[in-house]
């Protein structure tokens, strides 16, 4: 069985970079599957500057719904991959009406059948005030789920804090 890694934190805590180092250490080809849309120039500068960060040696997979066939679209010779990020795909599920819950229990399949390396990355969003409104709130409980599952089917979760990774699991 490939080791799953599931690595959370708030945004700009140094996920990304975190997930990138350790993916490193499996070494060969690398795939990193992108759940993001570049809908804004802001957006699409952002992805910029991680494509610059990321470097060669990566096959970008760019998915925004289907996160579970990716994966399994990007096993066997794929190599390692890194998954950036849970809180967009959620984010895109429940924008596009899909039933988020089936979606996250066919990613644990996805990754339970994984024979690479799996990175994982997310976000803490539930540790500010009470949102005001119903979606926001729907959202943030949803985030706090699909994190709890994810980091449950983990071999490894780590949270990411001002850069620093803390070992949770
Ligand atoms: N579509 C697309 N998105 C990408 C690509 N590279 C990175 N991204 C997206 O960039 C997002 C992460 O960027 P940021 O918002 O700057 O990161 P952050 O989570 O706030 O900050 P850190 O905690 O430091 O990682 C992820 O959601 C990725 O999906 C790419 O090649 N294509």
């Amino acid at each position: 069985m490939a080791p799953i890694i599931f690595i959370t934190g708030g945004a700009r805590s140094g996920k990304s970079t975190r997930a990138e180092a350790r993916i490193r250490e499996f070494g060969g080809p690398r795939v990193y599957i992108a759940t993001s849309r570049p809908e804004d120039d802001e957006m699409r500068a952002r992805i910029a500057a991680h494509v610059a960060q990321r470097g060669p040696g990566w096959r970008t997979v760019e998915e925004p719904l289907d996160l579970p066939g990716a994966l399994r679209d990007t096993d066997g010779d794929g190599g390692p991959c890194l998954v950036d990020c849970l809180t967009l795909w959620l984010s895109n599920l429940m924008w596009a009406k899909r039933d988020w819950a089936a979606n996250v229990a066919a990613l644990e399949v996805a990754l339970e059948a994984r024979q690479n390396p799996v990175v994982l990355v997310s976000n803490e969003v539930g540790m500010g005030i009470v949102p005001e409104n119903a979606l926001a709130r729907a959202f943030r409980d949803a985030q706090g789920r699909l994190n709890q599952r994810i980091a449950a089917c983990a071999d490894e979760v780590e949270l990411v804090v001002s850069g620093l990774p803390l070992r949770v699991k």
